[in-house]
């Protein structure tokens, strides 16, 4: 299997649809934009799902899961054991992730990639084994090319599934203690930024555990250096299992004509290597928060990306994007729902 649809483009934004969305707003009764970025979104959704009055009833969630071998760096305030046990945590329903998709109704599918600490089947769990763990980065890159090329199918799969079942919108979620790690790695080969610049606190490193991660990510960033230009070979060297899952996932979603919505830091990171591997998937990425992971700025910039929320989440799991997902629906129904001038009888200003 090739990964040359990895290269295919996404489908075309319907112009006719976001300016008939664009002109609905104007006759809603409100003085024009006083909605704010709630207008901005309903056009913008208008235009990616093809109508002039956009829905997000069918919310489809994959969680991927996966271990890194980077975490032998101490790198994370959490054992590696912590990925395993989530992800029964997630089958139970018990994670922060499963009560947020429950409140919005949403399908919320679990990919399990690989854990050290491996839970064996589960019910509502997919299996799309890959290893144990990536290898540790520091010395030898994270993934061989046929684990990267898995992960991405495995990512591809979820997309092909939401599609069938009519999503309307896709969240992506991820799961993998040290992935804060592999993500700012990534992210530095990506927008060359200083690995000190990027670093977080995680699941909650302290100061010194914050040097000691940067310190970490600019070895590894400098071992892989000759690498930084080619985004795919960057995301096998230093990303992860579900970090590149997220990757194909979003590509397959932009191909698929599914609107993404993206979490945190890391799920920011997935997308910006997504983006760098096929710039046409942009147009459908959706920014849903501001982490409050230290990198995350940094890595929205170079997405040009607005985030709707700035909560102080730091969770991941596609937390911050399944809250946000509240407000996207409040602004479809917003769009759809107000009277016009004309329908409510209410005087209009002068043109
Ligand atoms: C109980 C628990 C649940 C989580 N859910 C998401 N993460 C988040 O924290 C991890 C990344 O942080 P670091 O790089 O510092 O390990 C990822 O698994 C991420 O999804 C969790 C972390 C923990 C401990
Ligand atoms: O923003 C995120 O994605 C994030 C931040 C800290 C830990 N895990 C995830």
């Amino acid at each position: 299997m090739s990964l040359d649809w990895l290269h295919t483009p996404a489908q075309a934004v319907n112009d006719s649809a976001r300016a008939a969305a664009l002109t609905r707003q104007a006759w809603l009764t409100k003085p024009p934009g006083a909605l704010g970025e709630l207008e901005t979104l309903a056009v913008t959704l208008a235009g990616l799902q093809g109508r002039e009055c956009p829905a997000v009833d069918k919310i489809n969630i994959s969680i991927f899961a996966g271990d890194h071998g980077i975490a032998d760096e101490k790198v994370s305030a959490f054992p590696q054991a912590v990925t395993g046990e989530m992800v029964r945590n997630f089958a139970n329903g018990g994670a922060a992730i499963s009560v947020l998709a429950r409140e919005l109704r949403a399908v919320l599918e679990v990919v399990h990639l690989g854990t050290v600490n491996d839970p064996g089947p589960l019910p509502g769990v997919r299996r799309a084994w890959i290893a144990p763990r990536t290898h540790n980065f520091l010395h030898a890159p994270a993934m061989e090319p046929a684990q990267l090329q898995q992960a991405l199918h495995a990512g591809r799969d979820s997309i092909a599934t939401a599609s069938a079942a009519g999503s309307e919108l896709f969240i992506g979620g991820e799961m993998g203690i040290a992935n804060t790690t592999a993500a700012s790695a990534l992210a530095c080969a990506l927008i060359d930024v200083h690995p000190h610049d990027i670093t977080g606190a995680g699941t909650g490193l302290d100061a010194a555990g914050m040097q000691h991660k940067s310190q970490v990510i600019a070895h590894a960033v400098a071992f892989h250096r000759a690498y930084a230009l080619d985004p795919l070979e960057s995301l096998r060297r230093l990303g992860g299992f579900e970090i590149a899952a997220l990757s194909g996932a979003y590509i397959a979603a932009a191909q698929a004509g599914i609107p993404i919505l993206v979490d945190g830091f890391i799920s920011s990171v997935a997308a910006l290597a997504a983006v760098r591997i096929n710039p046409s998937c942009h147009e459908w990425l959706l920014f849903a928060h501001c982490s409050a992971e230290r990198g995350h700025l940094r890595v929205l910039e170079a997405l040009q990306a607005k985030p709707l929320l700035d909560l102080g989440m730091r969770l991941g799991e596609g937390s911050g994007a399944a809250t946000a997902a509240s407000i996207v629906r409040l602004a479809c129904a917003l769009h759809a729902g107000m009277a016009t001038f004309e329908q409510a009888g209410v005087t209009n200003k002068e043109p």
